[in-house]
């Protein structure tokens, strides 16, 4: 009974250690506004950051890994402000974006770096520990100039696993990356939150985000436009009305056809074609064809005019 009580006393002790509380989290460079007011917590697990290109999310990784200070509001760790914070330092691990790496050092020299930056007792330990976690160990004596975009990743996520933080802070870990590397990746980050660790990958790819993330921060133009549940944010995003673009060969007789049409909230006939407002992505596609078949109309093309992400998180901020 004691010893359950204890444990479970230091879970929710390491729980509380690693969580990453923003509460208004402003911050800005010049007139710019990357990071608007923005609160929220995170706790063990796989979350996913997403929010299109310039949305803030960079920004956002910054300041909690401590390389950014927040120009207003509060960034913690385990209730610690990471700005210039070596004790948060030591429990944070942080994969940029960006290829900083010195490309004609092996793996195992700049995970070994890595490890005497943090001043670990055993370097060179610590850098293998950190290899076999993301199955780099056999191609560690190799040049990172010589690797694929995959092992390059996977040598920087070695790098910031060194010093085993709580927290893994990743900035589009995905980017260029093939199928396989990003399944490979997606195990290892998925094993990872499975351990306890608090997991957070930024991406402006919703099926990556899908596939990885149990709870979603969704960004748009600095602010949290969504958050929580994926299904629940997903469920809004696909509900949303959506605007196609039908070019046929009888623009004018479609969109007669197509008024009253269940999944057809509105027509209107433009230069470009029929512009259709539907309710429902799929039903509507479904319907199109039979509703042209019937009217005799020939379909030329069907271009869906709002998919672009943006477009998604326009809709999900209400602009
Ligand atoms: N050092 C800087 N100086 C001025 N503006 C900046 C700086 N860094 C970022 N910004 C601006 O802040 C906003 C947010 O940028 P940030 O890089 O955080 O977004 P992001 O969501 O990570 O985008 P991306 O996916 O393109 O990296 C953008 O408008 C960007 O142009």
């Amino acid at each position: 009974m004691t010893t359950t009580s204890t444990s479970a006393t230091t879970t929710a002790a390491a729980a509380a250690a690693s969580l990453i509380e923003l509460r208004n989290a402003t911050r800005w460079y010049g007139n710019v506004v990357a990071v608007n007011d923005i609160s929220m917590t995170l706790g063990p697990g796989v979350t996913g950051l997403l929010g299109p290109n310039g949305a803030g999310k960079s920004t956002l990784l910054h300041m909690m890994s401590g390389f950014l200070e927040p120009s207003r509001g509060t960034v913690t760790i385990g209730g610690a402000a990471p700005w210039r914070n070596v004790e948060v330092f030591r429990t944070v691990g942080l994969v940029p974006e960006r290829d900083s790496v010195y490309a004609f050092l092996t793996a195992r020299e700049f995970v070994t770096a890595s490890a005497k930056l943090h001043k670990l007792p055993n370097p060179r330990a610590a850098a293998e520990r950190a290899l076999d976690m993301v199955e780099l160990a056999e191609a560690a004596d190799r040049p990172i100039e010589t690797y694929s975009k995959g092992m390059r990743q996977r040598a920087k996520v070695a790098a910031a696993l060194v010093h085993d933080p709580r927290v893994l802070l990743l900035d589009e870990p995905f980017n260029g990356m093939d199928p396989r590397q990003r399944l490979h990746m997606m195990d290892l980050l998925s094993g990872l939150g499975q351990a306890g660790r608090v997991i957070l990958f930024s991406s402006h790819i919703l099926e990556e985000v899908e596939r990885l993330a149990d709870t979603v921060q969704v960004v748009v133009a600095g602010r949290l436009a969504a958050s929580g549940d994926y299904r629940s944010i997903r469920r809004l995003m696909t509900n949303r009305p959506h605007v196609f673009l039908v070019r046929t060969t009888d623009d004018r007789a479609l969109a007669r056809a197509l008024i009253g049409t269940q999944a057809v909230q509105g027509v209107s006939l433009t230069p470009g074609g029929v512009e259709v407002h539907a309710s429902d992505h799929g039903s509507f596609t479904r319907q199109l064809a039979a509703v042209s078949r019937d009217a005799g109309v020939g379909l030329r093309e069907v271009i869906p005019a709002d998919e672009s992400l943006e477009s998604v998180f326009a809709y999900l901020v209400g602009a």
